[in-house]
């Protein structure tokens, strides 16, 4: 396991990461919560962010996709530098966020959920009846509340619905903020399955973070650990398995 932010995978020379990060320098109201931060994300790679609350975690994502200014550094997709990342072109590029807390309007029925995600990642009309089947291909259980309002559904199925509506831009990369908060651990174990299979089928890029660390391994390729906006350890998840270790970084 290294201690020191890069983990030097071998790779071919002018095989450029799917997303990288360089230097960031990320906070509010002008108080750095990340300084100096650097992150790679490989194509075909599920990265696991663990670490404590507060730690930086869902600041990190919110910066990769644009929610939130970054103030210095450099962020690149394949290699091209992105000058300013906002949600649109982030979208655009490729990627999905799926907040945490699952960002689902109690009030609107799954079906008006989809419709609104259509209109907000501008897929044209034409093509939207294909993506659905796609998203109830991969989630099929979303059919059986399609028509319901998401505030009467479980945790679970909010979770379902979230991850779907980020699955409508057909994304090759997801950034997954704690998906597991609020559901019993086989919900977890549930939706965890079909995200590693689509990831594995399209070879996409996955950030998850996630405090279910247990569950997060299994479907993870590589582990990070943050402390104070820091990158204290890296390594691989079978390093990460011994729980007396994980004890200590916490
Ligand atoms: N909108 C905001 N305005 C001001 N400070 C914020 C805001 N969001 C987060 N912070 C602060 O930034 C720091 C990092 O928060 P962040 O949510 O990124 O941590 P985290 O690692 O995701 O934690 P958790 O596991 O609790 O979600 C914390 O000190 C938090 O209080």
């Amino acid at each position: 396991m290294s201690n020191v932010p890069h983990l030097n995978h071998a790779r071919k020379s002018g095989d450029e990461p799917f997303l990288e990060a360089k230097n960031l320098r990320v906070g509010y109201g002008g108080r750095p919560v990340l300084n100096d931060f650097s992150v790679r994300l490989e194509h075909n790679e599920v990265l696991c962010l663990i670490g404590h609350n507060g730690a930086g975690k869902s600041t990190l994502l919110k910066a990769l996709f644009g929610l939130i200014p970054v103030e210095q550094g450099t962020l690149a997709l394949e290699g091209r530098l992105v000058a300013k990342p906002t949600p649109k072109s982030m979208n655009s590029a490729g990627i999905a966020l799926v907040p945490e807390g699952r960002g689902v309007f109690p009030g609107l029925t799954v079906a008006e959920i989809m419709r609104l995600g259509f209109w907000a990642n501008g897929t044209p009309k034409g093509e939207q009846a294909a993506r659905l089947d796609w998203v109830m291909d991969v989630l099929p259980m979303i059919k059986k509340f399609y028509q319901q309002r998401a505030g009467t559904l479980s945790g679970g199925q909010q979770q379902m619905v979230s991850l779907g509506r980020a699955l409508l831009s057909q994304p090759r990369c997801l950034l997954l903020d704690e998906p597991s908060i609020g559901l019993a651990p086989k919900l977890f174990q549930d939706l965890l399955g079909p995200i590693r299979a689509l990831q594995k089928e399209r070879k996409m890029s996955i950030l998850i973070v996630e405090q279910n660390v247990k569950e997060a391994l299994k479907i993870s390729d590589r582990v990070m650990v943050m402390k104070s906006g820091e990158l204290i350890k890296e390594g691989t998840p079978d390093e990460f398995a011994d729980n007396t270790q994980l004890m200590e970084l916490y």
